[in-house]
């Protein structure tokens, strides 16, 4: 018999009149779903009060369970308190963590029992998926859990396992640097070669970390990286660029991109960070502040946008003196490391220029694109997480009697949620299509606008399911314990991507203007 925990006692078989015997306070035995538990002395200790427990007492409590608790609690508390299983049954309930999950639309088409085989993808993303689904569920999710509500960064111990799994690699795509990191000894998962690699695998990797459902977290192991450390890869100075892809990729430190400003986002050539050249003509001097940076609380290295003489120069500024790091309270979790950086006197050696002197804005620029097309494929699996979410939650709850999902207008806001998800994943595989097929010069004449409208498109859907999803879950969406936290965690978090990373206004704007300059003179 399959049970949703592991434990080492032996489980007897218990008759169901012998645990009706058990019904009072002090000798309280119930079940949940075929499995008997000892709640005897738990009662006085149950967060939701020993009375309505013990309503339970001799009973099955399976019903009255699931309307209240997610299947977590019993992986949790199972060890502890179970006694035995109902003689001549077995648990109903599926246990899908780690696994491809059943319920309709809980995952990607490619995934989904009985659909074809898509001709996006080969057996290498298959293997990529199994072993990111794994991974994730024996490594990330308890941490991911935990440190979402405690704002902390991510432990060495994991990061250090991320980078060994060759995570962080894949995360920066493919491309020619896959080559040079091959060459430096590093790794992609499942043995796959830099030639094979392509971005269906990094969309895979993407959207099972992004499954944890706790983006803060996400964001917190490796978003830094996945923007500041290709500006270095693709652009940093031989004298420190294998050192610094070394540390970084290894795990042992950290960076991230600061470009954004109080007083600059979208407008990125609005910054006011300087960089002026000392008499020595060796170092360069920063002073100014960057916003809202990414793992700014604890990187080791800030690929930073500053104003030059004559334009604008990205450099690579360590940590040290005259650099700090405050938090900056965002809506959804410190576990981003979101900062407000200050650099005052900053000397930063000429060497740490990445690019040229007056090439910050195209170094800056270069990888835009595929920053907005990986944001959008977290975002994207995010709503379809909370799309599970809903359609497991309107099954399990009953209201009047009968399970949510009896009410037509429950299931025309999942209508509305999956006919968009559904579609944002093909959009999203057509362009990921595209990406393999176009040189870099290509993808930034074709691709630059549709992967904004895009991106504009996933950050609407995202809107409309935290929405529906709130009120599908009713207070429990609200509230960050229980139920609801994955719907509470994402109203916290959707409208961030729809400002970062290109406002929906500027990325929408971007679509139509690019379409626009190839208007031919077609009249009506
Ligand atoms: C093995 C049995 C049980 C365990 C281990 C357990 C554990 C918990 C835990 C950990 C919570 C905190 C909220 C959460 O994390 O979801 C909770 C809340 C609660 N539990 Fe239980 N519980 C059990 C059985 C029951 C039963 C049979 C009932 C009867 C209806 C019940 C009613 C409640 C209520 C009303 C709350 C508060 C829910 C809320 O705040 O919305 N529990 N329980």
């Amino acid at each position: 018999m399959s049970l949703p925990f592991a434990t080492t006692r032996t489980l007897k078989k218990i008759p169901r009149p012998e645990i009706a015997s058990h019904d009072r306070p002090g000798d309280s035995w119930l079940v949940i779903d075929s499995i008997v538990y000892d709640v005897s002395t738990f009662a006085d200790f149950h967060p939701g009060g020993a009375g309505i427990l013990l309503e339970y007492a001799g009973k099955d409590a399976t019903e009255a369970f699931y309307g209240l608790h997610r299947h977590d609690v019993i992986v949790k508390f199972g060890p502890r308190l179970a006694i035995g299983t109902v003689a001549n049954e077995s648990p109903k309930v599926v246990n899908t963590v780690g696994a491809f999950s059943q319920v309709p639309y809980a995952e990607a088409p490619q995934v989904r029992k009985g659909f074809a085989q898509l001709p996006y993808y080969r057996q290498s993303h298959e293997d990529v998926r199994n072993f990111m689904r794994q991974f994730v569920e024996e490594n990330v999710r308890e941490e991911a859990t935990l440190k979402e509500e405690t704002g902390e960064a991510p432990s060495k111990e994991l990061v250090l396992k991320v980078a060994k799994a060759g995570i962080f690699q894949a995360r920066l795509g493919p491309g020619p640097h896959q080559e040079y990191l091959s060459q430096l000894g590093f790794r992609l998962p499942c043995g796959i070669t830099p030639k094979e690699f392509d971005f269906f695998h990094e969309l895979i990797v993407t959207e099972e970390l992004a499954r944890t459902g706790m983006p803060g977290f996400f964001d917190g192991l490796g978003t830094g990286l996945v923007i500041g450390l290709p500006p270095v890869i693709n652009f940093g100075h031989p004298s420190i660029k294998e050192r610094v892809v070394r540390e970084v990729l290894s795990g042992e430190k950290s960076i991230c991109l600061a470009i954004t400003e109080p007083t600059a986002g979208s407008d990125v050539a609005g910054i006011r960070t300087t960089a002026t050249l000392d008499e020595s003509g060796k170092y360069f001097v920063v002073n100014g502040t960057k916003k809202w940076i990414t793992n700014g609380m604890w990187a080791d290295y800030f690929s930073t946008l500053c104003r030059t003489p004559g334009g604008m120069t990205m450099l690579l500024i360590p940590r040290g003196e005259g650099v700090e790091a405050k938090p900056v309270r965002t809506s959804y979790s410190a576990a981003a490391g979101t900062s407000y950086i200050t650099f005052e006197n900053v000397r930063v050696p000429v060497s740490h220029v990445i690019g040229e002197v007056g090439q910050g804005l195209k170094v800056t620029l270069t990888n835009f694109n595929h920053e907005r097309w990986f944001i959008t494929s977290e975002v994207h699996a995010l709503t379809r997480y909370v799309v599970a979410e809903c359609i497991k939650w309107t099954n399990q709850r009953k209201v009047f009697g009968t399970p949510l999902i009896s009410q037509p207008v429950i299931r025309q806001k999942l209508a509305r949620m999956i006919s968009n998800v559904e579609a944002d994943c093909a959009w999203l595989e057509a362009l990921t299509h595209q990406m393999m097929h176009m040189t870099y010069n290509q993808q930034a004449e074709h691709l630059a606008g549709p992967l904004g409208l895009l991106k504009f498109k996933v950050t609407r859907t995202a809107a409309l399911v935290s929405d529906e999803a709130v009120q599908i879950f009713g207070g429990r969406g609200i509230t960050r314990t229980g139920m609801g936290r994955v719907i509470e965690q994402f109203n916290r978090f959707y409208k961030l991507p729809s400002v970062y990373g290109g406002s929906e206004e500027i990325v929408a704007d971007l679509g139509i203007r690019q379409a626009m300059k190839k208007m031919p003179n077609e009249k009506l």
